[in-house]
């Protein structure tokens, strides 16, 4: 039966008290962590009561502690708008962030609304306004403090790039972050109690070396080198060795360059430091202090020493450093330089050498963007200053600086930047993945494999989340909305890292170490014996069942392996000194003879229980493994029915949908059949109901078509293919057809350029047709703009008939009025006439009378009387007559009637 089907694990099978469930799942099985449990349980089997306790005290656990600081705006921030609200702190030990509108998270989401906000925890949150005395003084002072007092600390900085881990870690040039400060609290404790020689060194990962009087000359020049180094850099500063105190007269701690000048600073934190609090160790005279230091960094995954002298030459390759393991599983940079120093300002001098050698450089994100991990050692070597100097402890405190993780997106980085961003995620991406793979392993018995080596940064720290020291992480985040998704990514991953339980062996050491004074040989044996068993425990916890040796010893250093083997006693210094000083140290060790039986007795005695504990074991291992067998065997039975059932439904399924598929099928057929019989003349219709023969006749037809199809194809291709066979043999015949397809191709050709110089043609045509239309609807146009003038004036002229109609009625009407006047005028004229006669008559004929005024009459209307007439009397009537047309005339333009009017 197949196990492996993936990458996620089935659920544990009962043996290990978990409840056999059979999701539908395809991933594998894995079988490997079994044996990995029945290591751990035999073990737990094997301790003695003793053992229990030691072992107890041994795995103290504690869950990482991890702080949150929230950078504050920069007032580029302010001016881009990023201050949307996206980081709020309700309460000193969580933050809520709340995503924006533009960020992914927000666009992902299926609300697709920023309202819903998250909330993380943490040891303490520091917000935007904490300066850098109160976050040293709320977190690192206290891992500072138990450095001191013998145990291990790693100290690291996680997020984002620009998230403020370097301003945490160096500060700025007026303010220092923790770790001068970190320096600063070291020696002002430890003040009066420096030893300053040179002559025991630390050494490989625990251990430490004494030194011949040469090398601690070349010791001497090497620190001095180191140091003159910040000369240059810094012309003002003095190299003040073996005085632990700061001079008043130094200036910043970081000057333009970057280079450390910490005076100010550490005089100022040296002063708040003696205020509150004083913290001296309270052990006799006798006892010293050695710091050394060491400054290195990890840059495209490749270790550098930043205090190598020829660092400083631009034209010299820097050596790349290995990292190496000793026996204790403890990881280590070889051949690593370490710098003695005597206080707080030479540590900030020599942090200032090295930042000057680190890879910094411009990104769109940060001007000055740490393209590195740097991680700064501090150790610390209690030494009994006696006749002859004796370490007592050794300790180490190490502060890492890791890069920020980037996107390229937002930085657009290029060429060399590209890489080392590459690089950087890669290795915070493996960080990730160890962490996630610890807090696994450490919460749900499974024994997940913890990718440690996969980067230098994650093997260098190995040490430290394998139970050498506690852990610390400082987690730095910004505000700004276009680094919000960013941020929460950090943010979880804080999360799941607050979760991992750290082991620290130290206190362990201590408990047994106290109120008992023992000799070397047997403090060496009880540290050893501590740290095989703590080692067992991390191999348990990070190696698989089989170990691989690769696993265990680094880089195939073999003689690093061999090496840790000569000097597996880590505190018995005798190993590396002279013969005569191993000699003397042996001198020490008194046994009674009786105690000495005794102590066989009691070898005897384990030999004689631990052969008994093995049979047992054994006979266990047997046990559990029918027991493991049969259960599996159970497991699988259920699985094949289970597999078998499902096959069964599947099949089942399957014939339902067939059946489903059969009836549309049949249902389609029917109305093809339907609408051919619609069709038909007859119109006779078919039942509704089509039986499977009916059904297969139109298909049979179908078949018998492809059929005829398929042989006519055949026949063809046969055809084609003889003649294909034909022609090839014929080389003339393929001539001839090669010449008739010249020919044809030129024809074509011609063809073609005809067709284009038709076309050309054709569409100059078409453009003259178009330009015809246009012209064409303009004329339209006029000729509708003509007719309209036309019409407006046939309007008039109806308009002037009408009134020339109405004038000529005018005329007629007056001139029927006139004729009436002329007729009054001439029976007037008649009137006056016999009037003329009758006074003619009356009087003698040469009493001649000028003759009186006549009205008017009209020309000729009298003309039958001329005979009657009186030539005076008839010249004064016509006078008359035109004076009264006259004034008649006056009288008519005045009342507004037409002139035209003619007297006739
Ligand atoms: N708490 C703070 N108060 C004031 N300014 C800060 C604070 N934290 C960071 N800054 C400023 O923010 C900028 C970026 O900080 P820093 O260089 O420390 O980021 P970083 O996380 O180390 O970036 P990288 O990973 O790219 O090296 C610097 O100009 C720094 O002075």
């Amino acid at each position: 039966m197949e196990l492996f089907e993936g990458s996620r694990p089935l659920p544990r099978p009962s043996y290990l008290g978990v409840e056999i469930t059979y999701p539908e799942r395809d991933d594998p099985q894995e079988v490997d962590d079994i044996r990995t449990n029945l290591s751990e349980r035999f073990l737990q089997l094997a301790d003695t009561e003793s053992d229990a306790a030691q072992k107890n005290s041994l795995d103290a656990k504690e869950p990482m502690q991890v702080f949150l600081r929230v950078r504050p705006f920069t007032g580029l921030e302010i001016e881009q708008k990023e201050s949307q609200e996206c980081v709020s702190i309700p309460d000193p030990c969580s933050v809520l962030v709340r995503a924006p509108l533009s960020s992914q998270a927000c666009r992902l989401s299926d609300r697709g609304s920023s309202s819903v906000a998250q909330k993380f925890s943490f040891t303490h949150v520091f917000g935007p306004e904490t300066n850098q005395t109160q976050f040293f003084e709320g977190t690192i002072k206290k891992q500072v403090i138990d450095f001191m007092k013998g145990q291990n600390r790693l100290i690291f900085t996680y997020g984002v790039t620009n998230a403020g881990k370097t301003f945490t870690f160096q500060g700025s040039k007026n303010d220092g972050g923790i770790l001068p400060r970190s320096m600063e609290l070291l020696f002002n404790s430890i003040e009066g109690k420096v030893y300053s020689k040179m002559d025991i060194k630390p050494h490989r990962c625990r251990d430490y070396i004494r030194l011949t009087k040469e090398q601690v000359k070349a010791e001497n020049a090497i620190k001095n080198g180191v140091l003159r180094h910040t000369k240059e850099v810094d012309p003002h500063c003095s190299i003040q060795s073996n005085n632990s105190r700061i001079s008043a007269d130094t200036t910043d701690f970081l000057n333009d360059d970057g280079v450390s000048n910490c005076s100010r600073v550490l005089s100022e934190f040296e002063e708040r430091v003696r205020e509150s609090e004083e913290l001296k160790f309270d052990v006799n005279d006798s006892v010293k202090f050695s710091v050394w230091i060491s400054f290195s960094e990890i840059y495209n995954e490749c270790i550098f020493d930043l205090l190598d002298l020829v660092s400083g030459d631009k034209s010299y390759k820097r050596k790349t450093l290995k990292l190496a393991q000793d026996l204790k599983g403890f990881s280590f940079v070889k051949d690593l330089q370490w710098v003695q120093v005597s206080d707080a300002r030479e540590a900030c001098r020599i942090l200032a050498v090295g930042k000057k050698f680190q890879s910094i450089a411009f990104t769109k994100l940060n001007s000055s963007s740490s393209r590195s991990h740097s991680i700064f050692t501090v150790r610390l070597l209690k030494i009994e200053d006696a006749d002859v100097p004796r370490v007592v402890k050794v300790s180490e405190l190490t502060l890492c600086d890791l890069a920020g993780s980037e996107r390229c997106t937002k930085t657009h980085n290029e060429g060399e930047r590209l890489k080392e961003s590459g690089n950087i995620n890669t290795s915070l991406l493996i960080l990730g993945k160890c962490i996630n793979a610890l807090k696994n392993s450490q919460q749900s018995k499974i024994q997940q494999h913890v990718p440690f080596r996969e980067s230098k940064l994650t093997h260098y720290l190995q040490s430290f989340f394998s139970g050498k020291g506690k852990v610390c992480m400082i987690v730095n985040i910004s505000q700004a909305a276009s680094a919000y998704d960013e941020t929460l990514n950090v943010l979880k991953f804080s999360a799941v890292a607050q979760k991992v339980l750290i082991l620290d062996s130290c206190p362990a050491l201590d408990s047994l170490l106290h109120g008992q004074k023992k000799s070397a040989r047997e403090v060496s044996f009880i540290i050893n014996n501590a740290d095989n068993k703590s080692l067992l425990s991390r191999k348990r916890a990070t190696v698989q069942w089989e170990s691989r040796l690769d696993d265990v010893l680094e880089g195939g250093n073999d003689e690093e392996y061999e090496d840790n083997f000569d000097y597996e006693d880590p505190l018995d210094c005798t190993n590396l000194e002279d013969e005569d000083d191993y000699e003397l140290e042996e001198d020490e060790i008194v046994i009674k003879k009786e105690a000495y039986e005794n102590l066989l007795a009691l070898v005897e005695d384990l030999k004689t229980k631990l052969c008994s504990e093995k049979q047992e074991k054994l006979l266990m291992e047997l046990r559990i493994r029918e027991d493991v067998a049969k259960e599996f065997k159970e497991h699988f039975i259920q699985r094949e029915h289970d597999f078998s059932e499902r096959l069964q439904k599947e099949k089942e399924l399957l014939e339902e949908r067939c059946d489903e598929r059969m009836e549309i099928l049949q249902n389609l057929v029917r109305t093809c059949s339907n609408e051919e019989e619609d069709d038909e003349e007859d119109g006779t219709k078919e039942p509704l109901s089509v039986t499977t023969d009916e059904l297969n006749i139109p298909l049979q037809g179908l078949f018998s078509s492809i059929q005829c199809d398929l042989a006519v194809i055949k026949k063809q291709a046969v055809e084609a293919h003889h003649h294909i066979e034909a022609i090839h043999d014929d080389a003339e015949q393929i001539s001839a057809l090669e010449q008739k397809l010249q020919k044809v191709t030129g024809e074509l050709s011609k063809t073609q350029e005809e067709l284009q110089r038709n076309s050309a043609d054709l569409v100059r045509q078409v453009n003259q047709c178009s330009e015809t239309r246009l012209q064409l609807e303009e004329s339209d146009k006029t000729l509708l703009s003509h007719k309209q003038q036309i019409d407006q004036l046939m309007d008039m002229i109806q308009q002037k008939d009408t009134a020339i109609e109405k004038l000529k009625d005018l005329i007629s009407h007056w001139e029927a009025k006139c004729e009436d006047y002329e007729k009054t005028l001439n029976s007037l004229h008649g009137e006056m006439v016999n009037v003329d006669s009758d006074t003619s008559r009356k009087r003698p004929p040469d009493a001649r009378q000028p003759p009186e005024e006549q009205p008017p009459s009209k020309k000729g209307i009298c003309a039958d009387q001329p005979s009657t007439r009186n030539p005076f009397s008839y010249v004064s009537m016509q006078r008359q007559n035109a004076e009264n047309r006259k004034r008649y005339r006056l009288k008519r333009r005045k009342s507004g009637l037409s002139s035209d009017v003619k007297w006739r």
